[in-house]
């Protein structure tokens, strides 16, 4: 059962360019071995290349390498596994080649790995190890009902044991499937990666402003906003997608938000007619996602080289833009989950410099899994004169 979820999860991935959690959603595992099969699956598609390599094929897979594929990774890393493969041994040669050489072992297309490397320098071998890493679990404690010590206290009670990071965040010391449990359906937190709550920190958004959140989506961000204004002042979330703004609705009713107005963007028209309204503006802007590989390792497998320079041209159209929906000495908060300068560094210096002196960079943060165990994030906090 184990093996077969594991070639149709794989085949869905790797073969057919299906998102992971859509393949594990699809792959209907039955209880005993869920979570096994689950991280065995996550584990696969981190090293696919690797354990393609491992067993002889040549990149990309075909379907017909998918058994040989798990054979390499079973005699490798989990020998005792009740799976019904053909014997496999590793040929000590070829490991040894796979090992020395970074873009198999750690397992990248060819183009991403160079790519960074070019961009990264010294910098990327370490990041593209630690992008290969098991995510840790954070929660981010809705202050509207309670802070993090109160929360730890809480969890506790439902055998959920974690250590308090700041006022608002906790990190589990093991994992758990925390969706299930009655703090998390009363709204009192949420699953977010400490340096997404960061992120929302930075813009110092506060009680009675209007904060403005451009690229909500389905509001992880939203949410920490409306905890630090505390239901006070006027919080509008928009996107472009109505679907994602119907998720985020159903979220912030169960965590108990009141101040909360949302909007699809149709056009240069909504933005305009926000025109000096915010005291506070984050732009979470669509990127490539390179920072959280280690939570969406499906992404540097579907990513490709003219998404990436589609998305940065939509990053600067955005910044171009929404800007001016702040009013004088508001501020703004430019973020991704990539780490690639273009993305980040280079996107805003170019928008500081068009901005012809009407927009001013006050600091900028990267956050990495290499120095932070969190995912790989930039912020920029700028201000308008
Ligand atoms: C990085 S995601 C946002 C994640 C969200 N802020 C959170 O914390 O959960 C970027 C969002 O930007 C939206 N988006 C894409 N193009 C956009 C545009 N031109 N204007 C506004 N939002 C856009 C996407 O639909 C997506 O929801």
């Amino acid at each position: 059962m184990m093996q077969s979820a594991l070639i149709s999860i794989l085949q869905s991935v790797l073969i057919e360019d299906h998102p992971l959690d859509k393949a594990l959603a699809r792959a209907e595992l039955d209880g005993r071995h869920k979570s096994e099969t689950v991280q065995a699956a996550q584990h696969l598609v981190r090293y696919a290349r690797r354990y393609g390599a491992l067993a002889g094929r040549s990149w990309p897979l075909k379907s017909g390498d998918l058994s040989a594929l798990l054979a390499a990774w079973a005699a490798l890393e989990s020998p005792s596994l009740p799976l019904k493969l053909k014997p496999f041994t590793q040929d000590k040669a070829l490991l040894a080649e796979v090992k020395a050489n970074p873009v198999l072992w750690q397992s990248y297309p060819d183009w991403l790995y160079e790519l960074m490397s070019e961009r990264l320098g010294d910098a990327w071998p370490a990041l593209a190890e630690a992008l290969n890493r098991p995510p840790a679990q954070y929660l981010r404690a809705n202050t509207l009902h309670g802070d993090a010590g109160a929360l730890k206290k809480r969890l506790a009670e439902e055998k959920v044991a974690t250590d308090v990071i700041s006022d608002s965040c906790l990190k589990l010391k093991r994992f758990a499937n925390v969706f299930r449990t009655q703090a998390f359906k009363e709204g009192r937190f949420e699953q977010q990666d400490w340096g997404s709550q960061q992120i929302a920190q930075l813009l110092g958004a506060a009680p009675g402003m209007t904060v403005i959140d451009a690229c909500a989506g389905a509001g992880g961000k939203t949410l920490a906003l409306a905890a630090q204004m505390q239901n006070k002042g006027r919080l509008l979330a928009m996107d472009i997608f109505e679907g994602k703004l119907q998720a985020l609705r159903k979220r912030a009713r169960r965590a108990g938000v009141h101040n909360l107005e949302t909007r699809v963007i149709e056009g240069s028209a909504t933005i305009k007619r926000l025109k000096g309204k915010a005291d506070r503006l984050l732009l979470d802007v669509p990127c490539s996602g390179l920072g959280v590989l280690r939570r969406n390792p499906d992404a540097k497998w579907t990513i490709a080289p003219e998404h990436l320079d589609n998305l940065i041209a939509i990053q600067r159209e955005i910044l171009d833009s929404y800007p001016r929906m702040l009013k004088a000495g508001g501020k703004l908060v430019y973020a991704t989950c990539s780490l690639l300068p273009q993305e980040n560094q280079l996107q805003v210096a170019d928008f500081i410099a068009r901005s012809a002196g009407q927009f001013v960079l006050e600091s900028e943060h990267t956050l990495s899994p290499v120095e932070g165990n969190t995912d790989g994030f930039y912020m920029a906090l700028i201000s308008r004169q």
